[in-house]
């Protein structure tokens, strides 16, 4: 893996926004995976400038998300469908039918994580993955325990995740309890991997998924099978290292 130390979230977020946007311009056409989550907020902000400023055309943009909720409809005020659209979509000029997000709402579960994998596949596979990490060393929603060979599933979410995650909701009997999200092999998967952390309490993770041995207890190790990781962190999550 290949580490970026930077200052603060500030910086983390500005680098983070200018390898997208070179992966952006430097392409015919680009997949990128995107994540949600609070690390890359400030970066969808950045980066939807850059594009705008710079009139940058974005129909040879497709984009594919993570993870979704459980149960959440699209219009939910904490779904990952209107994080994306209020934080990212509704300001740059990328074609609605080239952005793909799982269905929380689905009725049929199985037909759509089944549904989420086909599409991957006919879209060609990501080209650059940007990925948060929880605190327990989750990426995406897969949580300590998920098999490494696993695709798009639906997932139980920990407790520690429900609580980080709480407050984004208003109690946290609010926060759903499942989510759909593409599995540790699907994020291998990807060409090329940028991770990007920020702050104290991402530190023990980072340190796990760099130093720790390969296991389904910290889900990032997987990570160190793949040959195109950047880790993009600020000094505080790379306090342990
Ligand atoms: O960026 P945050 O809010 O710390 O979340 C870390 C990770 O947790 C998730 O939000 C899921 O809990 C991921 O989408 C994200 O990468």
């Amino acid at each position: 893996m290949k580490l970026e130390r930077v200052e603060d979230y500030n910086e983390m977020s500005q680098k983070a926004a200018e390898a997208i946007y070179d992966k952006i311009v430097n392409s015919d056409r680009v997949v990128l995976g995107l994540a949600t989550g609070s690390t890359p907020e400030k970066m969808y902000g950045i980066l939807a400038g850059m594009l705008n400023e710079n009139s940058v055309d974005l129909s040879h943009v497709y984009t594919v998300n993570l993870d979704e909720y459980v149960g959440l409809a699209s219009d939910h005020p904490q779904s990952y469908h209107h994080y994306m659209k209020n934080i990212f979509f509704d300001h740059v000029p990328i074609p609605p039918e080239n952005t793909f997000i799982p269905d929380g709402a689905a009725t049929d579960l199985d037909a759509e994580v089944k549904r989420y994998d086909r599409m991957l596949e006919e879209i060609g596979g990501v080209d650059l993955q940007l990925l948060g990490i929880g605190r327990n060393g989750h990426i995406a929603f897969n949580e300590p325990g998920t098999a490494f060979d696993s695709r798009t599933h639906v997932v139980d979410l920990a407790e520690t995740t429900i609580k980080d995650n709480a407050r984004f909701f208003n109690t946290i009997e609010e926060v759903p309890t499942r989510a759909i999200s593409m599995g540790l092999d699907t994020i291998l998967d990807a060409k090329s991997i940028l991770l990007i952390a920020s702050g104290e309490g991402k530190a023990a993770a980072i340190d796990g998924m760099i130093n720790g041995v390969e296991s389904a207890d910290m889900p990032a190790t997987v990570l160190q099978r793949h040959d195109d990781v950047t880790v993009l962190a600020d000094k505080a999550a790379m306090g342990k290292l």
